[in-house]
């Protein structure tokens, strides 16, 4: 695939890698409009591979675009080129990307993962089966430490399965209700696994971005009984949840990884961001390598909601098969979760003066109601903070 310009001139190497920046790794403008050209040289040529992928697929819109890739934070191209002794040659791409997915383990388990993806792989027609794909495959795993059965592949195609299958040996898929496409391996190398589910009918799950205020409440409301048939465990569970740091935030694909080098760094990096460019703080401040566990320093590193899937409401589920009391007097105007009737004291009690049920707890009795227990179930109604 050739280009109207000289693309020797923008990779240096046969495979480059080229994040949010829309720059190869390593690549040194000498100026300003230098840089400003060669972005918009790689977009270019992104969005013509990225067509050419599609084309080939058959699908109506492309899957790797110049904007969405400018636009991830977690998103790397991989793109082979070859020096033909005139302008260059684009060979192919591959794309890569961290997924928040909720996959099927082999038990039909609902897994929670933040995956590495093949998003789009691509070899221009003329030159596939010649092992090209093998090689751009290859240097991708080894830049990324990926294993092959570590990956989830988004909609592959026949060609990409038998790929897969010949130089990889992976042909025992674990079904899926999604679009991707995970082998057998898959959760023995997944860093990341996260079970949400403890069971299909029993758990309390809390989204993990419930911050440990709300878990502290959690906690102390359960300190309060003295009689509890959720375990403590889970509502420990819930809180170590809370605890770890969200693995959406130490993805070790980060489009910020490139050490793009500018000869007049600083200044350059200001006048991007006055020029009102896209402008991507961690892109040009951080020419360092980030690989996952590394310290991730917030001052230097920020993620949209989008990322970190923050803008979704935290929720605590319990499970209806699940029991739980709380021996609470008194009205403490949460607003919540509130019984406000002494231990051991059905719902359905009243006598002339009290009826020890509360408006904002709604309760049935459940099979064990009369037992020296007095067991109950709750539904929790939502709150801002849940
Ligand atoms: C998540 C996604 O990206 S899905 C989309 C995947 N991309 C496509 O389908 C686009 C069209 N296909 C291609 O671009 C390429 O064929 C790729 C990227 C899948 C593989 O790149 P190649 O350079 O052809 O791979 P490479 O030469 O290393 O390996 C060849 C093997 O790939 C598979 N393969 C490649 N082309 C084909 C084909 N036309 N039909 C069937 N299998 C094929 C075969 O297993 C083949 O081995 P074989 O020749 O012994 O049968």
């Amino acid at each position: 695939m050739e280009f109207r310009f000289d693309i020797t001139k923008i990779f240096k190497e046969n495979i480059s890698r080229i994040g949010n920046s829309l720059l190869p790794n390593g690549f040194i403008a000498s100026d300003r409009r230098c840089a400003l050209d060669t972005t918009a040289y790689v977009a270019e040529i992104i969005n013509t591979v990225g067509q050419a992928s599609a084309a080939a697929q058959g699908l109506n819109h492309p899957v790797t675009t110049s904007d969405r890739l400018r636009n991830s934070d977690d998103q790397v191209i991989y793109l082979m080129t070859e020096n033909n002794g005139r302008s260059g040659l684009v060979l192919g791409l591959l794309k890569i990307g961290r997924k928040s997915l909720y996959v099927f383990d082999q038990n039909g388990d609902t897994r929670h993962v933040n995956a590495p993806c093949v998003l789009d792989f691509y070899i221009h027609e003329l030159r596939q089966r010649a092992g090209l794909g093998k090689v751009l495959f290859e240097y991708m795993l080894e830049q990324e430490n990926f294993t092959p059965e570590e990956l989830a592949i988004d909609r592959p195609s026949e060609k990409l399965l038998s790929f897969l299958r010949k130089h990889y040996g992976l042909s025992t898929k674990i079904p899926q209700m999604n679009n991707f496409v995970i082998f057998d391996g898959f959760f023995g190398s997944q860093k990341s696994a996260r079970d949400l589910h403890r069971t299909s009918q029993t758990y309390v799950t809390t989204r993990k971005l419930m911050n440990d205020t709300t878990a502290d409440i959690i906690k102390s409301f359960v300190e309060q009984t003295d009689n509890l048939s959720v375990s403590e465990k889970n509502v420990q569970d819930t809180k170590q949840e809370v605890d770890e740091p969200s693995d959406l935030i130490t993805s070790p694909i980060s489009s910020s990884q490139h050490d793009v080098k500018f000869s007049d760094d600083r200044n350059l990096v200001d006048s991007f961001a006055s020029d009102n460019y896209n402008y991507n703080e961690s892109s040009f401040e951080t020419f360092d390598t980030q690989h996952e566990g590394d310290h991730v320093d917030s001052n230097k590193f920020r993620y949209n909601k989008r990322q970190t899937g923050k803008k979704n409401v935290s929720s605590i589920v319990v499970g209806s098969d699940e029991k739980i009391e709380f021996n609470q007097i008194s009205d403490d105007g949460f607003g919540v979760v509130k019984i406000n009737r002494p231990f051991g004291v059905p719902a359905s009690y009243r006598t002339h003066e009290h009826s020890y049920d509360n408006d904002s707890v709604h309760s049935r009795d459940s099979e064990n109601t009369h037992t020296a227990d007095g067991f109950f179930d709750l539904k929790f109604y939502s709150h801002p903070l849940w």
